[in-house]
């Protein structure tokens, strides 16, 4: 039975104001804390304050919690009343309701913005999703990055009955009679705005590490077989994958080689029907808990691309990164494994077309996903420097920080429009035309977001100052972005690589009869 609460005067509060009878006013809400004063984390003395002790206490309270902390059902049960003819003014966004704060979400979530990319469908999806996530991921998200334990199953298989890993590999034919997101959007509507709404959503919740442990190993992993598999190996396959009752990864980087691609020493030598592989793959996220490996390997005749299953002679180790276990992020040892021949993808000898076609989509989902964490990082920053209070005033009323919340708006500004330029000529290419006139562009953009992701990561931090390096209360989204932004700088090729990349592809496209 849910207790009944009782209406105070505010002079009726005020008179409980020591210690053993400690009574406080947040937003409205009356507070018994003569037993949790000992216990809070902040001190007791500071809940006997002049100014705190039976007053209201909201604006001192949002100066140094999180409102999340008036929700923990262990500090909600403090909640004994409320003041007579206040209402609650400070309340948490329902599931799949936007922020109203400016900037806190692209234009065209916000009133009276338009867009020439999203029509009623996508913004239908995107409440759908943000709902699901919040309610669904988020918790998970939470336990997931502080353990470091893989997603449970239970949560893969709620994404999984809304088809996520699916509609995470982007539109295409593995679409073709699946219900997704209940049937919001039908698999001939779902484009790569709808992708995009996905991947900035997951990037929400200050979870790095989650996000790459929410099957990113399937959305480049799976996109080989999808794309070079035999209809026996598809039919074997993929079916478990998008089920989310198998995980995969894609094994492509070595102690030798990371944006070097080319470099990797795996080697696959035939043996009759089998290939003999042994080498070891390295930084492999999800593959500490996948069950295939899609893997680059060497061969006398150039590059292949084998999925092989865990058995016999493949062992991995989890690596400690400066992001959370959760991603499953590993050491592969192949020891003499036999792989059917039967398991390879693609020609022998086009082992690199297969890796390098998968390059773009991975790209371009590390950039929305980036994103995402971006925009949330500006939201953060907005609210902190409005509630606030530093030498007498809100710290948005130093002209310095104002300076570094235009700097931080510009940026995640700049990168949504360019994500979404680049999203809009994906929905208008065919795959081969996206390999030819994206790899540039798309190389180009992640190398923006990621370096510019890591300058609000500083700004951020200079204006959360020690709590921006305190993994949990008021900082502990800025904490985790900072910690974990150089990651979108590295996955999917290294930032300088790829400008150089983006350089490289317009340099080869100069037509020769140009002059100055
Ligand atoms: C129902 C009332 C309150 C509850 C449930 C509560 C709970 C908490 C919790 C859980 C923390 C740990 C940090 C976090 O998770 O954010 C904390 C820290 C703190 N609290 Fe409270 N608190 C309450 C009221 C107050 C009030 C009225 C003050 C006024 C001065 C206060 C001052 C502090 C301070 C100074 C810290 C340390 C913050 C830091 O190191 O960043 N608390 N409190």
């Amino acid at each position: 039975m849910s207790k009944v609460l009782k209406e105070f005067t505010v002079d009726e509060v005020s008179q409980h104001n020591k210690e053993g009878d400690l009574w406080i006013v947040i937003d409205s809400k009356v507070y018994d804390v003569s037993r949790f004063a000992d216990l809070h984390p902040g001190g007791a003395s500071v809940l006997y304050a002049e100014s705190v002790a039976g007053q209201d206490a909201t604006q001192v309270f949002f100066g140094l919690h999180r409102q999340e902390v008036l929700h923990r059902p262990q500090y909600a049960r403090l909640q004994i009343g409320s003041i007579q003819g206040q209402e609650e003014t400070i309340k948490p966004l329902a599931p799949g309701e936007v922020s109203q704060v400016p900037y806190a979400e692209p234009t065209w979530l916000s009133p009276g913005y338009s867009s020439p990319y999203y029509n009623d469908n996508h913004r239908r999806f995107h409440k759908a999703i943000r709902k699901l996530f919040v309610e669904v991921v988020q918790p998970e998200a939470i336990r997931c990055e502080d353990s470091g334990k893989k997603i449970s199953q239970e949560v893969v298989d709620k994404l999984s009955e809304m088809n996520f890993l699916a509609m995470r590999i982007g539109p295409g034919k593995h679409l073709k009679g699946r219900t997704l997101m209940g049937g919001i959007v039908k698999p001939e509507e779902f484009d790569y705005f709808h992708e995009l709404i996905i991947n900035t959503e997951l990037a929400r919740f200050g979870t790095r590490g989650f996000l790459d442990g929410v099957l990113n190993g399937g959305v480049i992993g799976l996109p080989p077989i999808l794309n070079f598999g035999t209809p026996e190996q598809q039919a074997r396959f993929v079916p478990d994958i998008l089920a989310g009752k198998k995980y995969i990864s894609l094994a492509i980087t070595e102690a030798f080689a990371g944006s070097d691609v080319g470099g990797i020493q795996t080697v696959a030598v035939r043996d009759g029907d089998h290939w003999i592989v042994s080498g070891i793959k390295k930084w492999i996220t999800n593959g500490h808990f996948s069950d295939y490996f899609t893997t680059l390997c060497k061969t006398d005749a150039g590059f292949v691309v084998l999925l092989i299953e865990r058995g016999e002679g493949v062992s991995t180790t989890p690596i400690k990164t400066s992001y959370s276990s959760t991603a499953g992020t590993c050491t592969i040892t192949f020891d003499k494994v036999r792989v059917p021949v039967a398991n390879t993808l693609g020609k022998v000898g086009n082992g690199m077309t297969v890796i390098l076609s998968n390059f773009n989509h991975e790209r371009w989902m590390i950039t929305g996903q980036s994103l995402g964490s971006q925009r949330v990082v500006v939201e953060e920053c907005l609210k902190w420097t409005n509630q606030r209070t530093a030498f007498g005033k809100p710290l948005n009323g130093q002209a310095v920080i104002r300076s570094k919340l235009a700097a931080m708006i510009a940026r995640v500004e700049a990168a949504q429009s360019w994500v979404e330029s680049i999203t809009y000529q994906m929905n208008n290419m065919s795959y081969a035309q996206q390999s030819d006139k994206l790899a540039g562009p798309i190389a180009l953009l992640k190398q923006f977001v990621s370096r510019t992701s890591r300058e609000t990561a500083e700004d951020a931090t200079q204006i959360f100052g020690g709590r921006s390096i305190t993994a949990t209360g008021m900082g502990k989204i800025i904490e985790n972005y900072h910690r974990t932004s150089p990651f979108d700088s590295i996955l999917g090729g290294a930032e300088d690589v790829l400008g150089d990349l983006g350089v490289r592809q317009a340099i080869r496209k100069m037509p020769t009869n140009v002059r100055l």
